[in-house]
């Protein structure tokens, strides 16, 4: 385990390593943006949680692989706004929609601190464990090259069908069944 300190915010991110790594070979990875409810305290509103733990998972598997824990709460506008924005989804509102009443862009995110991270292990390609776009052109933008998206589609319940289709249609993340 790493820890880094992001000092353009004063947050503290986490890298999980297993394996070793040799330069040039992509990585298993999973950019993970902290989601306390899903991750810690098993709430089936979202599909965090489980994408946690398949992606840790799928890294012990294969035996070798990066886990970036990065401290983006509430897609960055963190944990009491995303409570006052499960209320107004509660009366009605989408995530995106709830964003908006609270004055916030749907998505406030920035993925400026994994280039430092990789740089620090010594890890220059990965093969992505996502269903976002955004984040590989994020990353790629940063020169990590990502040589692979490996979907990451797991998690779904009643509870999260209208989260996982508004990523779908209002987020652009790339999902089979939905
Ligand atoms: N603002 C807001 N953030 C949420 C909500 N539900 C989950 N999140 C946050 O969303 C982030 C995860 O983003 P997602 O859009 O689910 O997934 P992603 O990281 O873009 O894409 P994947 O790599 O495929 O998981 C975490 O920081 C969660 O805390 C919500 O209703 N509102
Ligand atoms: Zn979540």
């Amino acid at each position: 385990m790493h820890g880094f300190e992001d000092r353009a915010t004063g947050k503290e991110h986490l890298a999980l390593t297993m394996g070793e790594f040799n330069t040039g070979e992509p990585v298993l990875a999973r950019v993970h943006s902290e989601c306390l409810t899903g991750d810690a305290l098993f709430s089936m509103r979202c599909d965090c949680g489980a994408q946690l733990q398949a992606a840790l998972k799928a890294i012990a598997e294969a035996g070798q692989g990066v886990l970036l824990y990065l401290r983006q709460e509430g897609r960055g506008i963190g944990l009491l706004n995303k409570v006052r924005a499960y209320h107004l989804q509660d009366a009605g509102a989408d995530t995106v929609e709830a964003n908006e009443q609270l004055g916030f862009a749907p998505d406030l995110r920035t993925y400026d601190m994994c280039s430092p991270m990789l740089n620090h292990l010594g890890i220059n390609k990965l093969r992505l464990m996502t269903n976002n776009p955004r984040k590989v052109e994020a990353l790629r933008q940063q020169d990590i090259d990502v040589v692979e998206r490996v979907p990451l589609q797991t998690g779904q319940n009643p509870h999260n069908e209208r989260y996982l289709s508004t990523k779908v249609w209002k987020l652009g993340h790339l999902y089979n069944n939905a």
